[in-house]
């Protein structure tokens, strides 16, 4: 309990990509090849060292082969094409995944718009983009497909229900946008300069935040009963010497309006890893000759 009020069901994360996971490697055992990515990280961030230690461990332990391409601070644009180009050209690669954020000498757009469509299982290449925004199948940015995901493992509706997204990035706000108009939501995209945000994020039936700015949505800004899906990740410092903590972009105090609410950490984060595995498969399934594929379509979704 909140504040003496009910308090939201929980969608965790982990037991939703469990069921992706078992759903990508059903699809990776009718392959007659080890779907197989590659990674690219420019730099030394932390986080983002972090983030690929992770997804290579979960391909491991998912029976993929992966590949980490750690390049210095330092890359040029002209090195960091190479790297793709040879990756592209590489029939063992399936599927390059270009770490974000880039040093900010590099043009992630230039260099994402190097990766061959078929491989691009971060669904960020210009004509992934144009697939999902014409309702074609083709590779999801992991993220939004991992919302999608999620959403599905727990039967909230979609379809016919007001959805509106708060942030209107390349990587999150806008592919979901497509995923949810796809889905036959009605789509509202606002994001931090919208006026009276509060206005707009109270007709959501379905609320979706990823906006970068921790608690940006608090529970006056939540109508009774909707389904709140958390995507921000903001780490707060430590206090007196405490460790940072991770927190989300919605106040805790919305689980006493919610009718659902995902936590952060352990909400959509563990379904952006999952995603990308399926994409993984998915991308090597597609680059199968169907007759070589032991009874899978190997389809990308719309
Ligand atoms: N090329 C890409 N770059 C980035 C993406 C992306 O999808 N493609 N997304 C983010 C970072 N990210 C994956 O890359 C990512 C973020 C968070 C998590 C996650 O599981 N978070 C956990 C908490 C982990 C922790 O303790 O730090 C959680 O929310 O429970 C996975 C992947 C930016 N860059």
């Amino acid at each position: 309990m909140t504040g003496g009020r009910a308090t939201a069901r929980t969608l965790a994360g982990p037991p939703a990509a469990a069921d992706l996971l078992a759903r990508a490697a059903a699809l990776a055992a009718t392959l007659p090849v080890t779907p197989a990515i590659a990674f690219i990280r420019v730099g030394d961030d932390p986080a983002s060292e972090s983030y690929v230690r992770g997804k290579a461990k979960k391909a491991a332990e998912l029976g993929l082969d992966s590949r980490v391409h750690a390049l210095p601070a330092d890359t040029t644009q002209a090195d960091l094409h190479a790297l793709i180009g040879t990756l592209n050209a590489d029939p063992g690669v399936h599927g390059v995944l270009l770490q974000l954020p880039l040093p900010g000498h590099l043009n992630a757009d230039a260099a994402l718009t190097c990766i061959d469509p078929r491989k691009d299982v971060d669904g960020l290449h210009p004509v992934s983009a144009g697939l999902l925004w014409q309702g074609q199948p083709g590779l999801r940015p992991c993220t939004p497909a991992g919302v999608m995901a999620l959403l599905d493992h727990y039967r909230i509706p979609v379809a016919g229900q007001h959805a509106v997204i708060v942030g209107r990035s390349a990587l999150v706000g806008r592919p979901l946008a497509g995923l949810l108009l796809n889905a036959d939501a009605t789509v509202t995209v606002a994001h931090r300069a919208t006026p009276d945000l509060g206005a707009v994020t109270r007709r959501a039936d379905l609320l979706i935040v990823a906006a970068g700015q921790a608690h940006l949505i608090t529970p006056d800004m939540v109508r009774p009963g909707a389904t709140v899906i958390d995507v921000g990740i903001n780490r707060v410092p430590g206090q007196d010497g405490a460790r940072a903590s991770l927190t989300g972009d919605v106040h805790p105090d919305v689980a006493g309006v919610a009718g659902a609410l995902t936590p952060v950490p352990g909400g959509v984060g563990p379904m952006t890893v999952a995603q990308l595995m399926m994409n993984t498969v998915q991308a090597a399934a597609q680059q199968t000759p169907a007759d070589r594929r032991n009874g899978a379509s190997g389809d990308v979704p719309r």
